[in-house]
Parts: structure tokens; sequence; C-alpha cells
């Protein structure tokens, strides 16, 4: 029994991602009327993100959130149920305007790092076979949505117990990768 709550699809371990699984659905809370989304492709990068921007289940402290390519991403049921969040970001949340789930996140800006690439939010989904998480992102976000920063050690010490290490911004593999699409611009 641990008094931290980092993430329901966390805290008590998960399952190693499933070879050869491409997909499923992702339903928002609503009891009726859900508005499901569609991947048709296994996600990447599964990862705890402290930002206070990144959809958080009741009484989480850390979002859960992977990617897909866009292409791989279709609402099936329910669109106009959907809304973006705040159309200045550059991550483009499309949430549930009745029950606030986030859906998935869509990056518009062609030159982003990341672009091409949608957030998705996997415990969303019934089917079994999703990218398990790798490590947590943005840990020390947490403290500006009201965690005391007292806690911060333990909250560490219980994501490096379950396998996951933290950074507080994206891991180092990410990071290279956004440096190295801003330096390839910088010399084009
Ligand atoms: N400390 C900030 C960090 C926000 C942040 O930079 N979030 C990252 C990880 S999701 C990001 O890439 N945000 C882009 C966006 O939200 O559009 C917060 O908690 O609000
Ligand atoms: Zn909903
Ligand atoms: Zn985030």
């Amino acid at each position: 029994m641990h008094m931290i709550k980092l993430h329901p699809a966390i805290d008590n371990g998960f399952p190693a991602t499933q070879e050869n699984f491409d997909g499923g659905l992702l339903h928002c809370q609503c009891t009726t009327d859900k508005v499901t989304v569609k991947l048709s492709a296994q996600t990447a990068h599964n990862h705890a993100c402290g930002c206070s921007k990144c959809w958080k289940p009741q009484g989480a402290l850390f979002s859960q959130v992977a990617v897909v390519p866009r292409t791989h991403l279709a609402v099936i049921s329910n669109q106009d149920k959907l809304a973006i969040v705040d159309e200045s970001a550059a991550i483009q949340r499309h949430a549930c305007q009745v029950c606030g789930t986030h859906m998935y996140g869509r990056i518009e800006n062609e030159s982003h790092p990341f672009y091409g690439l949608d957030f998705v939010h996997t415990e969303l989904s019934d089917d079994k076979g999703w990218s398990a998480p790798q490590f947590a992102a943005f840990v020390s976000s947490i403290i500006e949505t009201g965690t005391d920063p007292q806690t911060m050690d333990a909250v560490r010490a219980r994501f490096v117990q379950l396998g996951l290490p933290t950074y507080d911004c994206l891991s180092p593999a990410l990071m290279d990768a956004i440096a190295t699409h801003i330096a390839a611009q910088n010399n084009a």
C-alpha cells in the first residue's frame, strides 16, 4: 500500500508492451454517447507527465501520455462533443466538453519537432497491449499545480521503484531528438 498516487495505470505496476499489437479504441468517461477514438497503430514513447496541461485522471498526480502517428488516429463517434482546450498551445488538446477527458492532442505547426504525432492517453482503452510507460517527464512541474515541494523526493523514489527514471523536462533521448531537429532547421 503506497501513499503516493502517481497514476492508476502506473501505481500497481504495468504489463510490458505487447509485440505485434496494432491499436484499439479510446473512450471518453461519459456514461452515454461516449467520444470514441480509433488508433490503428501501436503507441510509442509512453510516459508519465507532471505538467499542468496534460490531462490527469481524478486523484492522479501525473498524466500518462504516449504518441501515435496522426495518420493512424480517427474520431469514430460523438466528435461533436470535442473542443480544443487551448488554441494557443503547441499541442492542441481535443477534450470532451461533457466529461472533460482529453481524447487526443495534435500539433498543427509543421515545423514543430513532433509534428505528425498525436498525444493520447491509452488508459482510456479497454484493449490490452499498449506500449508500457518508460519514464516520468516534467516531474518538478507538479509543484506548480499544488504539490508540496517536500514530497518530491518520495514521488521520484516511487517512480524509480516502479522502474521509471525521472526527468524535469523530457527524457534525454527525446531532448536530443528535439535539439537535432532545431539544429537541422538552423542549418537549413
Ligand atoms: N511547467 C509547465 C510545463 C508545460 C510544458 O512545457 N509541457 C510540455 C509537456 S506536455 C509541453 O511540451 N507542452 C506543450 C504544450 O502543452 O502545448 C507546466 O506545468 O505547465
Ligand atoms: Zn465525455
Ligand atoms: Zn504534459
